[in-house]
């Protein structure tokens, strides 16, 4: 039997594997598991948004734990904004119960490797979260989990975009889009109301258009309603169809710092702290010169047991 978590940051849901767990062939695992009719319930939902395969390392001074995701149609994403917020909080829990087991059996070394009280504030664990885009550090305090993104790129052979120049406010398959990398491709569009799109119909052509060699996810934008429709407030409404999901997901981390990105390149505003509204949920987002950093909560949803042969067949834990 194989243990699996379920976490979500912001309804952007995920199940969570030990590396370490013999699972041979992982994109099966994800295409199965993740299945919204017939995959696996854990916590009052069925499927995923994907599969993190979290192995968390000794020996660092600060924990590190190393991040593969997989989607429901079996690739493998390079970053996830939202994932990779609920594998710092998945490895801070981790490193919190196995503290609490030595104390309870003092290892006979007293060796200090990647302590979770290591910190300098008893209340926050640092963890750093090894990514196919990078080493990215994570700040876990409780349920909330705050994450340092890459700096966002428009540069076409970054995003990567066929083109010698950034695509900006440029009509790509119905929609106007912005294409920027934040550790993946996203293509923006800022609309009026982003309630009124239908995502479905207009998305997937942009996502598979010929200006995104590697594709790209879709997301779109509008001026967040809880806030008026001031467009420089610095709040803006979030929708995303995400590439490898092939679908909308109820939030998107590295689509949420494009959005801010993307506000702040075309003038939208100026502010520096960017909140964005999801459907799940609400994200904070700091763009400075060094970079992004993403904050918003994450939270455990409950665990279950599979058979490796034959998932279908897990039955949901809880907790
Ligand atoms: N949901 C993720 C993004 C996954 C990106 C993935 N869909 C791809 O680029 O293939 C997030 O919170 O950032």
């Amino acid at each position: 039997m194989i243990p699996i978590e379920k976490y979500h940051g912001t309804g952007n849901d995920f199940f969570v594997v030990d590396a370490a767990e013999p699972v041979a062939d992982r994109r099966e695992i994800a295409t199965r598991l993740c299945d919204r009719e017939d995959g696996l319930a854990i916590g009052g939902s069925i499927g995923a948004d994907g599969v993190l395969f979290l192995a968390l390392e000794d020996g660092y001074a600060s924990p590190r734990v190393v991040m593969t995701l997989v989607q429901p149609d079996g690739s493998t994403a390079p970053m996830c904004g939202n994932g990779a917020r609920c594998a710092a909080a998945w490895a801070a829990r981790r490193l919190c119960r196995r503290e609490e087991s030595e104390r309870a059996t003092p290892a006979s070394d007293g060796g200090r490797r990647g302590s979770a009280s290591d910190d300098a504030s008893d209340d926050e664990t640092t963890v750093m979260v090894d990514t196919q885009a990078g080493t990215r550090r994570a700040t876990v305090d409780g349920d909330s989990v705050t994450i340092e993104m890459g700096a966002p790129s428009f540069a076409p052979a970054a995003v990567p975009v066929v083109r010698d120049e950034p695509l900006v406010e440029e009509p790509v398959e119905g929609l106007t889009v912005t294409a920027v990398n934040t550790d993946v491709p996203h293509a923006v569009a800022f609309v009026d109301d982003v309630s009124t799109v239908d995502l479905d119909a207009v998305a997937p052509a942009v996502r598979h258009a010929d200006a995104f060699p590697r594709g790209a996810n879709v997301t779109v934008a509008s001026p967040s309603t809880d806030d008026g429709p001031d467009w420089s407030a610095g709040a803006f409404d979030q929708r995303t169809y995400e590439r490898g999901v092939e679908g909308e997901t109820r939030s998107c981390g590295t689509g949420a710092v494009a959005i801010a990105a993307v506000a702040r390149e075309l003038g939208h505003t100026d502010a520096e702290a960017i909140a964005v509204r999801p459907p799940g949920g609400r994200l904070d987002i700091r763009l400075d010169e060094r970079g992004a950093v993403l904050a918003g909560p994450t939270e455990r949803e409950g665990t279950a047991e599979i058979q490796i042969d034959n998932p279908q067949s897990a039955e949901a834990a809880g907790d």
